[in-house]
C-alpha cells in the first residue's frame, strides 16, 4: 500500500506527527518541490522545463534515533518509500525522490554528543552541518581534515552516505578512512551499533557496508569520527610543468616515495583556464598546486623533497604566493558566479585508477568528448587530485553550452554523454566514481562495473529491506 491521496494520506501522516511532533511534518508544496531534488542537473533542467518532477508526500524532520526508528516502523509496515536527507548537495539524484514516499530530513538531527580531546574523536548526530561543525571545531584548535568543496551546504551524514573526498584527502584519507563507527536505524525501525572501532579482526566489518549506502540500507544516526589538530604550519607551492604526462608523474613519484602533501592537484590546460585563471591565478599551461603541513620543519623538509621530485621531472616552480592564492580561494570555483548550472549542460565524469592507467584513460575520454560529440562543441577539462600510494583520481568535466531544447532530447544526450565517459573509465580500471557517489545518475550501469557485485548488494538490500522502502531506484538497485 503507497496512501498518496484521501485520508490514506492524512492517516499517514497523524501517525508521523505522533513521532516527530505536528511541527515537524511539512506537506507546503514548495517546500516539497524543493526536497525532490538534490544537485542532479537533469532533475532541474527537467523542473526548469516545466516538465512534472515527483515529489515527496512529507518532508519528515525527526530529531532523535528513538524518533528516525519510530518512522522506520511505520514506513516498513505501510510500505511508504524513504530518502534520507543531509544538506541535499549531491550530484547524483541521490536524495531526489523519484518514487515520492517521504524525505528524511536530518536537519534537525545536529547535536555534538562528544569532542574527545585525548583520543580526538568527535561523537555527534548526523545532520549537522559541514561549516557549522568545522567552526565549532576550530574554535578548540581542531578540524575534520574532510573539507569537500561543498563544506557549506552539506552534512556529516552525507559525508560517510556518499564516501566523499575533501581538499586534503591525499595526507588525511577519505570520510569513510576517518570514520569509527556509525549508529544506523534498519529499515525495519531496529538499530545498529557498529564495532567501536574499525580496525579490529572481530569478523567482517559492517561499518563499511553502511558507509557509502547512500541511504538505501539504513539511516546513519550517529558517527564517531576522527579529528585531527590543526596544523602548526602550511606550505605551499606552484608548479608548472610542460605536459600532463610530466605532471602525473612527478606526483606519482611523491607518492611512491611515501611523501605525505595534504594536497596535490595537477590542473590540464582547460582547467587551469577555467578554475585557476578564473579565480585570479597569473598562471598558464599545466599546473600543480602542493600543500605539506604539520610542525613547521616537518612541513618544510616535506616540501623541499616534493620541490626536488617536481624538478627533476621538467617542472618550474612557479612560487609559494600562487600555492597560498590557491588555499584562500580553493571554493571560489564551486560557487557562483564561476560554478556551472543549468541551462548548460555539464557533469563531473571522475573516476580513480592505477598510474600505469590513468594518461590513457585521461587521453581516451578527452578525444571521446572531442571527436563523438563534435556537433556540440564541448568543453572538456581535468584536474588530478585525490592521490594514493597506487593511482590517482582525475575530476574532470564536460560542458555543452547548448544543450537540444527539448527536455527528452537533453536527457538523452546527458545520458549518452554519461554511459560513454563511465564505460571509458571502467574499461581503463577505474570505478564509476571515486567521491561522488551513485545515486540516481549512474545506478544503471552497476552491474556493468560488477555484474557478481552488484547482485550481492541487491540480496543485502533484499535481506535488510524486504519491503524495498530505503532510497528506492538508488545504486541501481530493484524496486
Ligand atoms: C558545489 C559542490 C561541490 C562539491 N564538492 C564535493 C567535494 O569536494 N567532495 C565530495 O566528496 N563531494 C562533493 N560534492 C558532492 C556532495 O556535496 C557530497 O556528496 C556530500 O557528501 C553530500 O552530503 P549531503 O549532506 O549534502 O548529502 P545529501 O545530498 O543530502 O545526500 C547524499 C546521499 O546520502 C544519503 N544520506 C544523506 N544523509 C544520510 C544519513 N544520515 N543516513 C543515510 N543516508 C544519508 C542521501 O539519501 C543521498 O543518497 C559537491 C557538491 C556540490 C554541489
Amino acid at each position: 500500500m503507497r496512501p498518496h491521496t484521501g485520508y490514506q494520506l492524512a492517516n499517514l501522516r497523524s501517525y508521523l506527527e505522533d513521532i516527530v511532533g505536528v511541527d515537524h511534518v511539512i506537506g507546503e508544496e514548495e517546500a516539497r518541490s524543493r526536497a525532490a531534488v538534490d544537485q542532479y542537473w537533469l532533475t532541474h533542467m527537467w523542473q526548469a522545463r516545466g516538465e512534472d518532477v515527483p515529489s515527496p508526500a512529507f518532508i519528515v524532520r525527526p530529531a532523535s534515533t528513538a524518533e528516525v526508528a519510530g518512522v522506520m516502523r511505520v514506513c516498513h509496515t505501510y510500505r511508504i518509500p524513504v530518502v534520507p536527507r543531509g544538506g541535499g548537495s549531491g550530484t547524483q539524484g541521490g536524495a531526489s525522490t523519484p518514487y515520492g514516499g517521504i524525505v528524511l530530513d536530518l536537519g534537525r538531527m545536529d547535536r555534538i554528543y562528544e569532542i574527545d580531546e585525548t583520543s580526538l574523536v568527535l561523537d555527534a548526530q548526523p545532520g549537522i552541518n559541514g561549516r557549522v561543525l568545522e567552526n565549532l571545531l576550530n574554535e578548540r584548535g581542531l578540524m575534520l581534515a574532510h573539507y569537500p568543496s561543498s563544506v557549506d551546504i552539506s552534512s556529516l551524514g552525507g559525508y560517510l552516505a556518499a564516501r566523499g573526498s575533501g581538499v586534503m584527502s591525499t595526507k588525511y584519507g577519505k570520510a569513510e578512512d576517518m570514520v569509527l563507527s556509525v549508529e544506523v536505524v534498519l529499515p525495519t525501525g531496529e538499530v545498529l551499533d557498529t564495532l567501536a572501532h574499525p580496525n579490529h579482526a572481530a569478523g567482517p566489518g559492517l561499518l563499511q557496508l553502511f558507509v557509502g549506502s547512500e541511504g538505501t540500507l539504513g539511516v546513519i544516526t550517529r558517527v564517531r569520527i576522527r579529528l585531527d589538530p590543526i596544523p602548526a604550519s602550511r606550505r605551499f607551492q606552484m608548479v608548472t610543468f610542460p605536459g600532463v604526462a610530466e605532471g602525473l608523474e612527478a606526483g606519482r613519484r611523491v607518492m611512491t616515495r611515501r611523501l605525505r602533501p595534504a594536497v596535490m592537484r595537477l590542473y590540464d590546460e582547460g582547467a587551469t583556464v577555467k578554475s585557476l585563471q578564473s579565480t585570479g591565478h597569473r598562471v598558464s599551461g599545466v599546473n600543480l598546486v602542493v600543500m605539506t603541513d604539520g610542525e613547521e620543519d616537518l612541513a618544510g623538509a616535506e616540501m623541499a623533497h616534493i620541490e626536488r621530485i617536481v624538478t627533476e621531472c621538467g617542472g618550474q616552480l612557479a612560487g609559494e604566493a600562487e600555492g597560498a592564492h590557491w588555499w584562500e580561494h580553493r571554493y571560489d570555483f564551486y560557487k557562483p558566479p564561476l560554478q556551472p548550472g543549468y541551462p548548460q549542460l555539464y557533469g563531473t565524469v571522475e573516476t580513480v585508477t592505477d598510474y600505469r592507467s590513468i594518461l590513457p584513460l585521461y587521453e581516451a575520454k578527452k578525444a571521446l568528448l572531442h571527436e563523438k560529440y563534435a556537433a556540440w562543441s564541448p568543453q572538456y577539462t581535468a584536474h588530478f587530485s585525490h592521490w594514493y600510494p597506487w593511482g590517482t583520481m582525475i575530476y574532470d568535466r564536460f560542458y555543452i553550452d547548448s544543450p537540444p531544447e527539448s527536455a527528452e532530447e537533453a536527457l538523452r544526450l546527458h545520458n549518452q554523454v554519461w554511459a560513454d565517459c563511465s564505460r571509458v573509465n571502467l574499461r581503463h580500471g577505474g570505478v564509476l566514481n571515486e567521491h561522488h557517489g551513485i545515486g540516481l545518475k549512474l545506478g544503471w550501469l552497476m552491474s556493468e562495473q560488477s555484474p557478481t557485485g552488484h547482485r550481492l548488494v541487491q540480496q543485502i538490500k533484499d535481506t535488510l529491506d524486504p519491503a524495498r522502502i530505503m532510497n528506492p531506484g538508488k545504486l541501481g538497485l530493484a524496486l
